[in-house]
């Protein structure tokens, strides 16, 4: 890759260049998944491979994995590292209190899985993810296969009864074929529209049996990063209550986008 990105790179990569500045020398750092967080892992990787940085990545699906150990990046298990400093990770959607729908690309499960076992997590997004309410984008709950159908009739009456569901729950696909996540799960998409009370949604789903758990991220993002095309960042802290803005130059370099030569 060479030359300009699209506005919409633009906006994911300068998100991502400037989380790069929370990550300090000897981080366990949790790494997300999704074409915003590839390039948080790519800016990493140069980090590392330029800098010197040392970093353990612990990655939330297989295809960042891959990514991160092309790059330069150590990677571990969860398991191994036990407890992380931080996880930056992409979302779907973010609302004012930094609540998230993720799961868009399937990774949700070990993605939360990730980030609660973090001591922060930052959210890095372009501007189009944020949203004064959830809910517009699909609210992904990942299922075990067995039953899915009975799982998604008792999400539909468990939402019908409780006055939320906009529309029918979809199986999401690969082709003709059930998407299958990286735990051998499948995916129901919700299609709500808007999420009056997305705290209470998130417990109530996750009480259904086949359910293993849902997109929606509530109290669990410090930080989130807010990229523009134009080259504009906003640094918004939930703990602090502060919104920093900044702004951070594209450097072509094709070291930095190998992966995307080929
Ligand atoms: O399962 C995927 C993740 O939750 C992603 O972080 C989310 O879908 C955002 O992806 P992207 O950065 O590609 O928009």
């Amino acid at each position: 890759m060479s030359g300009q990105l699209s506005p919409i790179d633009t906006a994911k990569f300068v998100a991502a260049k400037r989380a790069c500045d929370f990550v300090e020398d000897g981080m366990r750092l949790g790494l997300g998944t999704g074409s915003t967080a590839a390039w948080l892992v790519r800016c990493l990787g140069e980090m590392v491979r330029e800098d010197g940085l040392r970093i353990t990545g612990v990655p939330t699906s297989v295809r960042t994995a891959e990514l991160a150990r092309q790059v330069g990046i150590t990677v571990t298990s969860l398991d191994e590292a036990k407890w992380l400093d931080l996880t930056i990770d992409g979302a779907d959607e973010v609302d004012p209190e930094l609540n998230l729908i993720k799961g868009g690309g399937g990774a949700l499960l070990q993605e939360k899985i990730v980030a609660t076992a973090s001591d922060r997590m930052l959210v890095i997004a372009d501007v189009s993810k944020q949203v004064q309410a959830l809910g517009a984008f699909p609210l992904p709950i990942e299922v075990v296969p067995f039953g899915w159908r009975t799982t998604k009739a008792l999400i539909e009456e468990t939402l019908t009864s409780l006055d939320v569901l906009g529309d029918q729950a979809s199986l999401r696909l690969n082709g003709d074929q059930a998407y299958v996540t990286d735990e051998g799960n499948y995916i129901l998409d919700l299609h709500l529209g808007r999420i009056g009370n997305p705290r209470q949604l998130a417990l109530v789903v996750n009480q259904i049996p086949g359910v293993v758990e849902n997109g929606l991220f509530i109290d669990i993002c410090d930080v989130v990063i807010t990229g523009h095309g134009s080259g504009k960042v906003e640094v918004r802290d939930i703990n602090t209550g502060t919104t920093e803005e900044d702004r951070i130059e594209f450097v072509d370099n094709s070291n930095l986008f190998s992966d995307l030569n080929d």
